[in-house]
């Protein structure tokens, strides 16, 4: 007997997560001490707390996934963890995916703790994961059902440059690790996506064409400079998240921070909706 309660696959929470929405937008929760406004900035970890969950209510009618950095909540110590489990927590009450932001991968024993962590102690319905120790180290997050390991392919930063891109076997490295994450996935029970920066959508397009039914989620538009439109075109209608952190979170640092938050969320939202509808116009 199927289990009724069990979630369903992470692909169609994608898809009814970003109906709902009626956007594909991730917004990136980065609390950065150095950005908040300052009555949050002197509280420590209660006031990134405080921060993010002003940020996940203004900004909820629009969004389809959050994504915690977990680098801005261990930088604050013991007391990170409990922030970012709190955070966690609201999301998933939100109803919204959560996509937890570790980059993380290492030996298998060690990569299923990392997975027992965000997957079963955190909740997270997705966990981005770094494939350069190969197959062994994607694999521990794959072995969970309904839940999305999102492989660093294409990243958005200018270093992408320094391997991704090099020439291995007649074939740039990122493709490799498309194929290697796509193929671990086809054994295991979860499902693998890519870390796709919009800042090179030429490279997104390629990833595209040759994994059509693979989440994407992609970072660097706003602050990094990638575009919505590029992006939403090269995607050619696969299921994505497009996130936003600074461009959302830090859109004011005065009293207004969660209208002005909300304010940016609902434009970058109908933009990315428009252009979805743009781009389908023209397949
Ligand atoms: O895995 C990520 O989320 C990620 C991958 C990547 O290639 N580039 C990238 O910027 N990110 C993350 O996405 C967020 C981007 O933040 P903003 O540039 O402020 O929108 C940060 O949390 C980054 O760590």
């Amino acid at each position: 007997m199927p289990d009724l309660n069990a979630p369903a696959p992470f692909s169609v929470r994608l898809r009814d997560a970003v109906a709902e929405a009626g956007a594909p937008l991730c917004v990136g929760l980065d609390p950065d001490p150095d950005r908040l406004p300052p009555r949050f900035a002197r509280g420590g970890a209660a006031g990134a707390v405080a921060f993010c969950l002003a940020i996940t209510d203004s900004t909820q009618a629009v969004t389809a996934a959050y994504k915690p950095n977990l680098a801005f909540f261990e930088a604050y110590g013991p007391d990170g963890w409990d922030a970012l489990a709190t955070v966690c927590d609201a999301v998933r009450r939100s109803g919204r995916l959560l996509v937890l932001d570790g980059k993380r991968g290492d030996i298998g024993n060690t990569g299923r703790r990392y997975a027992a962590a965000l997957y079963d102690r955190l909740g997270g319905d997705a966990a981005t994961v770094a494939p350069y120790m190969g197959t062994d180290s994607v694999a521990p997050f794959l072995e969970h059902a309904r839940r999305c390991a999102f492989v660093l392919v294409s990243t958005s930063n200018p270093g992408a440059a320094d391997l991704q891109h090099l020439d291995v076997g007649g074939m740039p490295l990122y493709r490799h690790a498309a194929r290697l994450a796509a193929d671990a996935a086809r054994d295991l029970p979860g499902e693998a996506g890519f870390v796709v920066g919009a800042t090179r959508p030429q490279l997104l397009a390629d990833l595209r064409e040759e994994h059509p039914e693979v989440p994407f989620l992609v970072p660097g538009v706003g602050a990094q400079g990638g575009s919505v439109n590029d992006t939403l075109r090269a995607n050619a209608g696969g299921p994505i998240l497009v996130n936003s952190s600074r461009g959302i979170l830090y859109a004011s640092s005065g009293d207004d921070f969660a209208e002005a938050a909300r304010d940016a969320a609902e434009r970058l939202a109908s933009s990315l909706a428009d252009s979805a509808i743009r781009s389908a116009g023209s397949i």
